[in-house]
């Protein structure tokens, strides 16, 4: 089967993305991983497949780099924004987008020549039940700084869902070599049911994180939106941050904002095309 496909990134986070409006393409999971074998592929943390949706514009089909699913993908929902405006699919500049976590509503924020340089995103409030993480931990929610060892070290968890699951880490040290050294165990631990997304993050200052990242399902990349969200939410949990945070990604820069309790998380950040291409799959 001929693909026609745009390789876009949201702050370096990568994917190939393509519109099926008449549902007829289903990606085995071998397909999605010679679309993001970095080789003998086009190279990508992860696909996205544009569908139609019956309770919103479009459905954001997002799948990892190892063919499974996720509910949600915050830099890969910003690139199907910019994607439909661009090909001629929506003259929209508030888009509703179905995910597998539910509707989340977008802003396109216009460049100076036209096309759309950022997008807002509603991403929809955060969860803390560790019931619906999921974790398999008994406790109160929110579970802040629980004990979780990997690799013979302790690490103390700050768990959020993002409509994915997510285990935030906060460091004193330079988190750039911790997802290669952790994530993995991190990613397939047992309090984790459906695996889970490790950020770790640096506090910088009260509006600022560094943050690096490893992906259930794609592995360690240069950002990931709902993660920047989960960081986000976790440190103003933690009394480490004010409401809104700059997180500092490996691919760039991602603006979150969140006024707490069941208020929305809103991140605001860039979408790249990089080029279009055809490939056999
Ligand atoms: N890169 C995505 C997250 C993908 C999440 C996926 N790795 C999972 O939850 O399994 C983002 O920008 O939010």
């Amino acid at each position: 089967m001929e693909v026609s496909f745009l390789k876009m990134h949201g702050t370096m986070n990568d994917f190939v993305i393509f519109h099926d409006l008449n549902d007829t393409v289903s990606l085995a999971g071998d397909q999605v991983a010679k679309l993001c074998d970095r080789r003998a592929g086009v190279g990508a943390d992860g696909v996205i497949v544009v569908r139609q949706s019956s309770i919103a514009d479009f459905f954001m089909d997002y799948i990892n780099a190892d063919g499974s699913l996720a509910e949600m993908c915050g830099n890969g929902i910003r690139c199907l924004a910019k994607y439909v405006y661009e090909k001629g699919l929506t003259a929209k500049m508030r888009l509703p987008v179905e995910t597998r976590s539910g509707v989340k509503i977008l802003d396109l924020i216009p460049g100076p020549d036209g096309t759309i340089g950022k997008i807002k995103v509603d991403m929809g409030a955060p969860v803390f039940d560790p019931e619906r993480i999921p974790a398999a931990v008994k406790h109160e929610p929110p579970v802040i700084d629980l004990p979780i060892e990997a690799e013979g070290r302790l690490f103390h968890a700050t768990l959020v869902s993002m409509g994915n699951p997510h285990c935030v880490i906060f460091v004193d040290e330079d988190p750039a070599p911790l997802p290669q050294r952790y994530g993995p165990s991190l990613e397939k631990h047992a309090l984790f049911p459906a695996k889970t997304n490790v950020e770790f993050i640096r506090v910088i200052d009260r509006t600022r994180l560094e943050m690096r990242v490893w992906e259930r399902g794609s592995g360690e990349t240069y950002s990931c939106g709902t993660g920047a969200c989960a960081a986000a939410v976790a440190a103003n949990l933690k009394g480490l941050t004010e409401s809104s945070a700059t997180v500092e990604l490996l691919g760039g820069e991602l603006e979150i904002e969140w006024k707490g309790s069941s208020n929305p998380v809103i991140m605001t950040g860039s979408a790249v095309v990089v080029f279009d291409g055809k490939i056999t799959i």
